[in-house]
């Protein structure tokens, strides 16, 4: 493993590709995966959190340690990238600071903070509130003057571009740069020229989340990096296929009393071995305790 920090192979993995393809990955099997698939960067999601790990919506209901559980078990097992979904910071100033120092602690090599309200919702679904501008700008100085390793991404989002219009995201997005931010996370922007504009007017890079069902038209690589857009998030793609996937065997044990007519759509017990280089384990094994 590089002895670069987290947060520096982020910023090492968002010069190596543009728009850097950011892959959702809800557990440490899953970032096995996303590397597998040749991701340079991977994203513990607050939803995937909530959803995947706790059975609940996203809804702000889970706290500053079960999302570093998470975050501990995924970077133990890849050394890629991970930014995370660190909701509206889990609360005021120093527990901010905190939410910044034990993430980094946990593995994570940047988060987000959201301007939402602490009772906060999906950025795709109605209903959202938000702090004022300043409440934001002082949540993220208040995140960069705890870090410790000025690599770790301290990314702001906005929500506000639903709830406001987009005049109002973007001077909100600039305010948050002057108070630190890295990046910006231009939450649910609906067009190219929607991104174009917060580019040309934040100076850093800009995230679009393009995650499914959502506010947002499914753009490619292709046209989110001629918008200038630098990262393309894709939360909760594989748990949205995972879980459809799952729900289907289910049934279908219950309903045929047997497997064997969905047995293609699984992994083979050969191809988890090879993510998990379960052969070299077992060979370790051998060597250690011969007979
Ligand atoms: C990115 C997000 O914050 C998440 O928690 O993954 C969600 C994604 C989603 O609900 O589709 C969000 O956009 O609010
Ligand atoms: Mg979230």
């Amino acid at each position: 493993m590089s002895q670069d920090s987290a947060g520096a192979r982020l910023w090492q993995a968002l010069e190596a590709e543009r728009p850097l393809q950011v892959a959702g990955t809800i557990n440490a099997y899953s970032a096995l995966l996303a590397e597998q698939a040749g991701f340079r960067a991977i994203y513990l999601s607050g939803a995937g959190v909530a959803n995947a790990s706790f059975g609940l919506p996203d809804l702000g209901m889970t706290s500053l340690n079960d999302v570093c559980e998470d975050i501990r078990r995924i970077t133990a097992a890849s050394d890629l990238p991970l930014l995370v979904d660190a909701d509206t910071g889990f609360g005021q100033a120093f527990n901010i600071q905190r939410t910044v120092r034990e993430m980094t602690r946990a593995g994570a090599a940047g988060l987000h903070l959201e301007d939402q309200v602490a009772a906060k919702r999906c950025g795709h679904r109605p209903g959202k509130a938000l702090v004022s501008q300043e409440e934001m700008a002082d949540r993220i100085r208040a995140g960069v003057d705890g870090r410790q390793d000025d690599k770790f991404v301290i990314m702001a989002r906005t929500d506000a571009h639903a709830v406001e219009g987009q005049q109002a995201a973007i001077d909100r997005a600039c305010a948050y740069v002057e108070a630190g931010a890295d990046m910006i996370f231009a939450e649910a922007l609906q067009t190219l020229d929607e991104y174009r504009q917060f580019i040309d007017a934040v100076g850093v890079p800009v995230l679009a989340n393009i995650t499914e069902f959502g506010k947002t038209p499914l753009f490619t690589t292709e046209e989110l990096g001629d918008a200038g857009v630098r990262l393309a998030l894709y939360p909760l793609s594989a748990f949205r296929a995972m879980s459809k996937a799952a729900l289907g065997v289910y049934q279908t044990l219950r309903q045929e009393g047997t497997q064997k007519n969905v047995i293609d759509r699984m992994q083979t017990r050969e191809e988890l071995y090879e993510v998990l280089g379960y052969h070299e384990y077992e060979q370790t094994l051998d060597k250690l305790f011969k007979q």
